[in-house]
C-alpha cells in the first residue's frame, strides 16, 4: 500500500466536504518504488471506511468507471495520441471537481471513449478490471450500465468519437463485455450482470438494443437503460418508447435515467409510459409530491448516486440538503451508487462515506438500503434470493428457515 501517512488526511478531506481531487491528488503522489504513483480513494484503509460490509451497487456506468491507467495503455499500443502521458495529468483533464452542469459533464467522455471504443482486448479489458475494482470495495453483486453503441465502430450511425469504420458492431461489444465481466467473476468471486443503455439523443439505436438485451439475456444482460442528457430533450422520442415496449413485451427489466436534472414530468413519463421498474436518480421526484407519494406507495426504487448528484450540478452541492435524506426519513426504496466513478474521481466507499458524515447515514440504514438494492436488483428470483441470504448473513440478520 502506498501512501499510508497521508490516508488519514484524504479520507479526512475526502469525506469532510470532498476535497477538491487536486489536493487528493497531491497528497497521494508518492514515489514508493522510485516511479510516481497515483494513490487513489480506492486506497481508503480499513478504518476509514464506515460500511466495510458487502454492498450491491446498481446505477454504474462501464464507460465512466475505467482506470486512467488502462486509457494509457491502450493509446500507447494503438498509437493514438492523448493531450496526456501521466495518470496525473490525464486525470486531470478527465475529471470534473466542482458542480458543474450535466452536459459539461457528458462532454468528458469524448476525452478518452475514442482510445477504447472498436478495440477488442481494451473492450474485453475494461469489463474485466471493473469486476476487480468492484470486488476491492466490497461490493458482491453488481448491474453495470453502457451504450453498446458508443463502444463500436461499425454497424453504428454516425460511427461515435470521430473513429474511423472498423469491424467491431455493437453487438460484438456486448459480446466482449460479457466476456470480460465472466471472467471477472471467475476470478474475484463476485457477481456482475450487465444493463445495455439507449441514449436520449441517439432514438435510432434504441430498438437495437432491445434487441441485443434479447439476444443475449442468457449471456449476463439483465435490463434495458435509457441515458443521456435529459436537460436537452425531455420527453422521450417514440422510438425509444416503442423499445420499451418491445422491453415489457419481452420480459426484460427496465430503468431509466429520469428526474436527475429533468422535471418530476420526466419520472412520470418513464414509469407511466416506459414501463421503469427503478428509476435511475430520480432526485427531483420531490417536486411533485402526489408522484411521490405514489412511487413511495409501490415501493419504486430510486438509484441514488450522491457524489455524482453534487458534481453534475443535479442537487445542491451542500450535502445536507441532499434528497436521500428525505428518502431516509420516508423509509423509500433506494440504493446508493457511484454513477462514473472515473470522472468524479471517487468510489463507492466515498458515497457511503459523505451519506455518513453530511447525512448521518448509519450501519443499519446502510444494512437496509442494500437489502431493498438486492431487492430491486434484475436477477431472476432464485438468485436474488441467494444474494438477499449472503446479506443477511453478513449483517448478522440470519434468517431462520425453522418455524
Ligand atoms: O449521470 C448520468 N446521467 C445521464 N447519462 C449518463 C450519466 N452518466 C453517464 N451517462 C451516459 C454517458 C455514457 O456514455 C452513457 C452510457 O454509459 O451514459
Amino acid at each position: 500500500k502506498a501512501c499510508p501517512g497521508v490516508m488519514h488526511i484524504i479520507a479526512r478531506r475526502a469525506a469532510a466536504g470532498f476535497a477538491s481531487p487536486v489536493l487528493l491528488r497531491a497528497l497521494c503522489t508518492s514515489r514508493p518504488t522510485g516511479s510516481r504513483r497515483l494513490c487513489t480513494m480506492a486506497d481508503f484503509s480499513p478504518e476509514q471506511v464506515v460500511f466495510d460490509k458487502p454492498k450491491v451497487e446498481l446505477h454504474v456506468h462501464l464507460d465512466g468507471a475505467i482506470r486512467v491507467q488502462t486509457i494509457l495503455d491502450v493509446a500507447k499500443r494503438r498509437g493514438i495520441p492523448l493531450k496526456a502521458n501521466t495518470v496525473e495529468e490525464l486525470t486531470q483533464i478527465i475529471i470534473v471537481d466542482k458542480p458543474g452542469t450535466l452536459t459539461k459533464f457528458l462532454g468528458k467522455f469524448a476525452e478518452y471513449m475514442h482510445v477504447v471504443a472498436g478495440d477488442r482486448e481494451a473492450i474485453k479489458r475494461i469489463a474485466y478490471e471493473f469486476v476487480e475494482d468492484k470486488a476491492k470495495e466490497g461490493v458482491i453483486y453488481v448491474e453495470v450500465r453502457y451504450s453498446p453503441h458508443f463502444l463500436a465502430n461499425t454497424e453504428v450511425d454516425p460511427i461515435p468519437w470521430n473513429q474511423k469504420e472498423g469491424d467491431v458492431s455493437p453487438d460484438e461489444v456486448v459480446h466482449l463485455v460479457n466476456e470480460g465481466l465472466s471472467e471477472g467473476e471467475r476470478a474475484f468471486n463476485i457477481k456482475a450482470r450487465s444493463i445495455l443503455c439507449c441514449m436520449r439523443h441517439m432514438p435510432s439505436w434504441s430498438m437495437d438494443v432491445v434487441k441485443l438485451c434479447k439476444k443475449y439475456r442468457k449471456e449476463g444482460v439483465v435490463a434495458i437503460d435509457l441515458a443521456g442528457d435529459e436537460s436537452l430533450n425531455c420527453e422521450a422520442y417514440p422510438d425509444h418508447k416503442n423499445a420499451y415496449e418491445e422491453a415489457v413485451l419481452c420480459e426484460i427489466h427496465r430503468t431509466v435515467h429520469a428526474g436527475e436534472v429533468g422535471p418530476a414530468s420526466v419520472v412520470k413519463e418513464a414509469v407511466d409510459v416506459l414501463k421503469a421498474e427503478r428509476v435511475g436518480h430520480g432526485y427531483n421526484t420531490l417536486e411533485d409530491q402526489d408522484l411521490y407519494k405514489r412511487l413511495l406507495a409501490q415501493d419504486m426504487h430510486f438509484e441514488v448516486c450522491p457524489i455524482s448528484s453534487k458534481l453534475t450540478g443535479a442537487c445542491d452541492p451542500d450535502f445536507t440538503k441532499h434528497p436521500v435524506i428525505t428518502f431516509r426519513k420516508d423509509k423509500a426504496n433506494y440504493s446508493l451508487n457511484t454513477d462514473d466513478p472515473l470522472i468524479f474521481n471517487s468510489n463507492l466507499h466515498l458515497d457511503y462515506n459523505t451519506a455518513h458524515k453530511y447525512m448521518g447515514f448509519t450501519e443499519e440504514e446502510f444494512k437496509r438500503l442494500n437489502i431493498k438494492s438486492a431487492e430491486s436488483c434484475f436477477l431472476p428470483e432464485k438468485e436474488k434470493k441467494e444474494l438477499l441470504q449472503r446479506l443477511y448473513e453478513a449483517y448478522g440478520m440470519i434468517q431462520s428457515t425453522a418455524f
